[in-house]
C-alpha cells in the first residue's frame, strides 16, 4: 500500500505535470495476481484494485492500520469491473460477475476474493473508508443499482449514473460508491463544474473506447484548473476543494467513491462558468 499525503490548494498552484502525477494519479491499479492499494490522507480512503488469479487473495491490514484485522474499524465497498469471480465474506461465498458490487461492514474479520477463470480475471475495485458502526453486508448487483440517466447529446455528456452505495437505499457509515458510463460521443462534461467541501472523493477511469483513448481528468480550485491525462484502469484522487470532470478521446466509464462529513448525493456547490479558469 502507497500513501499519498492531503494538500493544501496552495501546495499544487506550481507543481510541474510530474508533480501533479505523483501526488495525484495511481498509474497501476489492477495487476493480475496481485493487490495494490492507496492510502490517502484526504478523508483516509483505502483504494485500489484486487485482481487474483490461480489464487485466492485477501486484503492484511493490521500493523498498517494499527488494528488487529482490515475491517476491525472500516466499511469496505468494491465493484467489479473483469471477468466473474467470487468473495467469500466469513465463510460465506457469493458469486459477483462483471459490474457487480456489494457492501462490507466494519467487523468482517475475512474478505477472500477469487476469479473464475485465471485468464479473464475479476477486476475488484475496492474502496474503504473508516467506520463507526457495523452495517449488514450487501451484495449490490448491477441490476438493483439505482438509475439515474443524465445529461444530453446537446451538451455532450449523456450518460447514467448508477448508484450502489447510497444512504438513501442502504445503510453505510461514510462510504457513498458508483459507477457512471458515458454514452458514445459524450464526456463526464458536468458542467457547471462543483465542488463538495464536505466530501473527497476517487476515480477509477476504465472501459475505454480502445487503448489509445485518453482521459483527461480536470481538478484544482475552480480558479485555477489543472489537468493529467490517463490512461485505461487508472486512478486520481480529488481533495474536496476541487472540481472534478473529464473529457475523453472516445468512450469510457468511471467508478467514484466519496467520503466525508455528509452522505447527501446532491450536496454540491456549482461553480458559475465564468469564474472557472
Ligand atoms: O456522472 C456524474 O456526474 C457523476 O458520477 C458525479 C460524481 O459522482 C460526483 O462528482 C458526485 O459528487
Ligand atoms: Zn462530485
Amino acid at each position: 500500500m502507497v500513501t499519498r499525503y492531503a494538500h493544501s490548494p496552495k501546495d499544487i498552484e506550481h507543481y510541474s505535470t510530474e508533480d501533479l502525477r505523483n501526488e495525484f494519479l495511481m498509474e497501476k491499479i489492477f495487476n493480475p495476481g496481485d493487490i495494490l492499494l492507496t492510502y490517502t490522507y484526504n478523508d483516509r480512503m483505502i483504494f485500489g484494485g484486487v485482481t487474483p488469479t490461480t489464487e485466492p487473495l485477501e486484503i492484511k491490514l493490521d500493523k498498517q492500520l494499527g488494528v488487529d484485522y482490515f475491517l476491525q474499524r472500516r466499511e469496505l465497498g468494491f465493484i467489479n469491473i473483469g471477468g466473474s469471480g467470487s468473495v467469500t465474506i466469513d465463510g460465506q461465498k457469493d458469486d459477483i460477475v462483471a459490474h457487480d458490487g456489494y457492501y462490507i461492514g466494519k467487523g468482517t474479520k475475512s474478505v477472500q476474493f477469487a476469479s473464475d477463470d485465471p485468464e479473464k480475471p475479476a477486476k475488484f475495485y475496492v474502496v474503504s473508508t473508516p467506520a463507526h458502526k457495523t452495517y449488514p453486508n450487501k451484495k449490490l448487483p448491477f441490476a438493483n443499482a439505482l438509475k439515474k440517466p443524465i445529461g444530453d447529446q446537446e451538451h455532450l455528456n449523456k450518460r447514467v449514473i448508477y448508484k450502489y452505495i447510497d444512504a438513501s437505499q442502504m445503510d453505510t457509515c461514510q462510504l457513498q460508491m458508483g459507477y457512471t458510463v458515458l454514452e458514445p460521443g459524450s464526456s463526464w462534461n458536468t458542467m457547471p463544474a462543483h465542488t463538495h467541501a464536505r466530501r473527497m472523493e476517487t476515480y477509477l477511469y476504465c472501459e475505454f473506447g480502445t487503448p489509445d483513448t485518453r482521459v483527461v481528468h480536470f481538478l484544482g480550485e475552480p480558479t485555477a484548473s489543472k489537468h493529467i491525462f490517463l490512461e485505461p484502469d487508472q486512478a486520481v484522487v480529488n481533495p474536496s476543494w476541487s472540481i472534478h470532470c473529464g473529457v475523453g478521446t472516445t468512450s469510457y466509464s468511471f467508478i467514484w467513491a466519496m467520503c466525508g462529513e455528509n452522505q447527501t448525493y446532491d450536496d454540491m456547490d456549482q461553480v458559475p462558468m465564468h469564474e472557472l479558469r
